[in-house]
């Protein structure tokens, strides 16, 4: 088990009881997204979303329609693939200066995204979708999380891109990592920063028949 998993946040989280008898399938190759739904005890298969099924971001693009359209667009791939499947697609992007954050090409990347947070109030945004294909039925939307991102010294930026923590991660930060320079302001959710709104996620399995809209 790697430290990312034994962190507060991944204990006790929400979960609910699936709206349907199809089976849960996480259509994410995301490994943080399947820690968060097997530490809240969910019997899923991991079935990720092929890459072209992203959207890349265009100007104009704001952070909320962007990753739901991207968890919409994930879910949908994979939705293709089955008779009958509960599929839950997710995107997560930071949102800062009107500027959407998505996941560093490089380290000199990671260190223009860390630059610009550093010191800074910004977003993290997590589009989920919720995919019956049996109901033939879809709830998308997307969360927000609030944090603040304390200056980062010279040093402290070098030993974080040094570390590769910020490969793969969105905003070139994982919240899971412990950084004391990272802090959630207000009371938002810790999970939606690190790829899946397990609150909402449980709200929408509970109220699905009543909230998810007909494809
Ligand atoms: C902000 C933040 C993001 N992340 C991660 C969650 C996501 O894995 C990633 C954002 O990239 P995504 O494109 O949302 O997901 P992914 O490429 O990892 O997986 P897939 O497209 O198959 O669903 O950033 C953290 O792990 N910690 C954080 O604090």
């Amino acid at each position: 088990m790697s430290s990312e998993n034994e962190l507060p946040l991944m204990n006790g989280l929400p979960r609910a009881d699936l709206p349907t008898d199809e089976p849960l399938v996480l259509a994410s190759g995301s490994p943080r997204r399947a820690e968060l739904l097997k530490s809240a005890g969910y019997q899923f298969r991991i079935d990720p979303a092929s890459d072209n099924a992203e959207c890349g971001i265009c100007s104009g693009d704001a952070a909320p329609e962007f990753s739901a359209r991207n968890a919409f667009r994930k879910a949908e791939d994979v939705a293709g693939r089955y008779e009958s499947a509960l599929v839950i697609g997710a995107d997560t992007v930071a949102w800062c200066n009107g500027q959407i954050l998505g996941k560093p090409r490089d380290v000199d990347h990671a260190e223009s995204i860390l630059r610009m947070l550093s010191g800074r109030s910004h977003d993290v945004y997590t589009g989920i979708c919720v995919w019956s294909v049996k109901l033939g039925k879809v709830v998308v939307e997307a969360v927000r999380t609030e944090l603040q991102m304390l200056a980062i010294s010279d040093a402290m930026l070098e030993e974080h891109l040094d570390s590769m923590r910020w490969e793969g991660k969105a905003g070139a930060f994982g919240f899971q990592d412990g950084n004391d320079w990272l802090k959630i302001t207000g009371d938002g959710s810790a999970s939606n920063v690190v790829g899946l709104p397990m609150e909402r996620l449980k709200e929408i399995l509970e109220k699905f028949d009543s909230i998810a809209d007909p494809l």
